[in-house]
């Protein structure tokens, strides 16, 4: 299985730096200021900071640097389950496991990447892995098997009753605080007054987060991972995650592309592509955002 992470406009600089968590990261600089930094363990992104340095990713400040546990905060990569509708761990192995720098990635198209800096990590399937999970990812003589699929980021806002989505009105969801009942989103944007935990459902594949303190709008942009996930913990939630400090939901909101409802099936040799594509703008942009070219990675 492979993942990618991309920063824009950067001519293939990257460095790899045992960092002050003892984590090992990739770094990805771009000339105009933006960076991220992809860690080994887990395939997670730990870090996402636009030109003037501000850090658009959410770690929370008591987040645990232990492996096998995966980092609160960042972008997760959730697969082979997502949540715990499965018999893996919650949110599958893959942000538990430590995984490598393809040193000869597939060809990349040159128009999608041209001047942008990458990384390609790739997670081969461990003998201890394959007893819990007996499906090789590169399936290439094995059976049909399904997955789903999440890319759980953290997003770092500036106070959660400032923000909202847009893209979602109208959309159906599954209400994970409701027994997965089926709901369909009201035609007005999503604002935050208590836990919130959503899959939605078949989505359009903009979809804009706007921190109206900060005036600034992330836009996520998907393909292959037909569902989002928004997630706030809230108060009561956050005092019982022990990696989570108890006021950090006000700082966060997860929003994630994800393949969920219906689980991903592949026939062996066959290949599935999911991507998620993030960029931050000035909120004055907004009303253009699904067609602005911003900065993001
Ligand atoms: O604590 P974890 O395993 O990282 O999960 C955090 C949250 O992740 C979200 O994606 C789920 O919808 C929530 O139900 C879950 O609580």
């Amino acid at each position: 299985m492979g993942h990618s992470a991309a920063v824009w406009d950067y001519k293939a600089a990257t460095e790899i730096t045992k960092d002050c968590d003892g984590f090992y990261k990739v770094l990805l600089r771009n000339p105009r200021g933006s960076s991220a930094k992809v860690c080994l363990h887990g395939g997670q992104v730990t870090s996402w900071r636009n030109e003037q340095g501000e850090e658009l990713l959410f770690t929370s400040s008591k987040a645990i640097f232990k492996p096998p546990k995966a980092v609160r905060g960042g972008i997760h990569i959730c697969f082979p389950q997502f949540g715990n509708c499965g018999s893996l761990d919650q949110h599958g192995f893959a942000r538990s496991k430590i995984w490598t720098i393809d040193d000869d990635p597939p060809p990349l198209n040159p128009d999608d990447f041209h001047g942008k800096s990458f990384i390609d990590l790739l997670l081969k399937p461990s003998d201890e892995d394959l007893k819990c999970w007996p499906h090789s990812f590169e399936n290439v003589n094995g059976k049909p098997f399904s997955f789903s699929f999440s890319y759980h980021t953290y997003l770092s806002v500036s106070d959660i009753s400032e923000v909202r989505i847009e893209g979602l009105e109208t959309i159906d969801y599954l209400d994970n605080l409701c027994r997965k009942e089926r709901f369909t989103e009201q035609g007005d944007a999503i604002t935050f007054e208590s836990e919130v935990d959503r899959v939605y459902l078949s989505t359009p594949n903009v979809v804009a987060v706007l921190d109206h303190e900060k005036k600034r709008t992330y836009l996520i942009r998907k393909e292959g991972v037909p569902d989002v996930v928004v997630w706030n913990p809230w108060e009561k939630k956050s005092k019982a995650m022990v990696d989570f400090g108890d006021d950090e939901y006000k700082q966060m909101l997860c929003v994630d592309g994800a393949a969920i409802e219906k689980p991903m099936t592949l026939k062996p040799g066959e290949e599935w592509t999911g991507k998620v594509e993030l960029s931050v703008v000035p909120s004055t942009f907004c009303s253009e955002y699904f067609d602005v070219q911003s900065s993001g990675f």
